[in-house]
């Protein structure tokens, strides 16, 4: 144990929690029918606990970190690097698993998340106050279109708007043929006209010769952002795409933290960052991502890899203060998923999200409910009849 430590760190657990979604949500490359979260709990000597999240999409099929992996990574590598640590010195902690572990930015961020929420709650304020404090309590969410079926997704934007939930719409394409996909988006844009703004998501599933094709079409039916068109390996042609067209071209999977947000400046490759904090590896890289872009006048979104509450608290704390957000967030994670796990789920009002402003995250959770959706969880005793009548 680290002498002068001023708060130990005492024990991290980590537990995989599956939740069903409300409805199959189709990507380009995995269709979500639950979400899978990896819950991290950090517990201190003063008696303080934290918790962050680790959560991708669709296994491998997103990226190159999965649950059991982000779980393997923090119990096996991480946990024995901060145990006894001062709980205290956050950034100087991260520094540290950083050096000791290449990549696996989701697992970085799920332990930085939680070591934030624990010394917000020690010192009484919310992270975004840990991060220089916060220029906006409110931040607009998009809805991501993605039931799969076009006059389905119609009747569910125009509920969102009667709402007045959500106004920004995403729709994941990239599946379908490319005059098919645009068919769909276009078909949604002309029922919505100018109440909601229409963006795409082709999640990399695109040539260079299918995106110069379908972001044409795109644009010329009214789309307002398209959002990574090509594999993240080819920057070179997220360039020319910038280049060649007026519609925003936003930059997701081929931003994987600072180093990869100052190549993409330098080719200037998207007009847009998704910034996520898990795919930057932790908040204090996102932020440093988000300087980057505000220095060479890229506009920023604050990104979602449709975590629960823990992950949409901590990238609520972290886009309350960036200096600027021109194209909102999709911090709409938790209203994806069927069952809650927050004791009070986060504020949705008015086509936005209320950023909490209690001590930490500003967020609980219900462990009753956690642990009910643990895929670890204790299997469930028989009643004392049962075991009696031979079941
Ligand atoms: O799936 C959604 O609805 C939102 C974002 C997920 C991943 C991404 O942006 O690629
Ligand atoms: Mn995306």
């Amino acid at each position: 144990m680290q002498t002068g430590v001023a708060v130990r760190i005492d024990r991290i657990e980590t537990f995989i929690v599956d939740i069903p979604t409300i409805r199959a949500h189709h990507l380009s490359m995995h269709t979500l029918r639950s979400q899978t979260l990896v819950l991290v709990k950090v517990s201190c000597s003063d008696g303080t606990v934290g918790f962050g999240e680790g959560t991708t999409i669709g296994g491998l099929s997103y990226g190159e970190e999965s649950p059991e992996g982000i779980k393997l990574t923090i119990d096996t590598y991480m946990a024995p690097l901060l145990l006894g640590a001062d709980a205290t010195r956050v950034a100087a902690l991260m520094t540290s698993v950083k050096r000791a572990v290449k990549g696996n930015r989701f697992a970085r961020c799920a332990v930085e998340t939680a070591l934030l929420d624990a010394h917000g709650r020690r010192l009484g304020v919310p992270v975004s106050e840990l991060l220089g404090g916060r220029q906006r309590d409110t931040l607009e969410v998009a809805w991501t279109l993605a039931s799969g079926d076009t006059a389905k997704d119609i009747e569910e934007a125009e509920a969102m708007l009667a709402a007045r939930r959500h106004r920004i719409f995403k729709l994941k394409i990239g599946k379908r043929e490319v005059a098919a996909d645009v068919a769909h988006v276009a078909a949604i844009k002309a029922a919505l006209g100018e109440r909601a703004s229409v963006r795409v998501d082709v999640n990399m599933a695109w040539s260079e010769h299918q995106a110069r094709r379908g972001i044409a079409a795109l644009e010329a039916a009214g789309v307002d952002l398209i959002e990574q068109p090509v594999s993240r390996e080819q920057r070179g042609a997220l360039a020319r795409l910038t280049r060649r067209f007026d519609v925003a071209i936003m930059a997701d999977e081929s931003l994987q933290g600072p180093a990869e947000a100052m190549d993409l400046v330098r080719d200037r490759a998207a007009g847009v960052f998704a910034l996520k904090i898990a795919q930057s590896g932790g908040l204090f890289e996102a932020q440093r991502v988000a300087a980057i872009a505000d220095a060479a006048g890229i506009e920023l979104y604050g990104g979602t890899m449709l975590e629960g509450g823990i992950g949409t608290a901590a990238s609520a704390q972290l886009c309350a203060t960036l200096p600027a957000l021109t194209w909102g967030t999709e911090l709409f994670g938790p209203l994806l998923l069927a069952e809650e796990i927050l004791a009070t789920p986060l504020a949705y009002a008015d086509f936005a999200l209320i950023v909490p402003t209690a001590p930490g995250l500003g967020v609980e959770l219900d462990m009753d409910r956690v642990d009910f959706f643990r895929r670890d969880r204790p299997a469930p005793r028989l009643s004392p009849v049962r075991q009696t009548m031979g079941a």
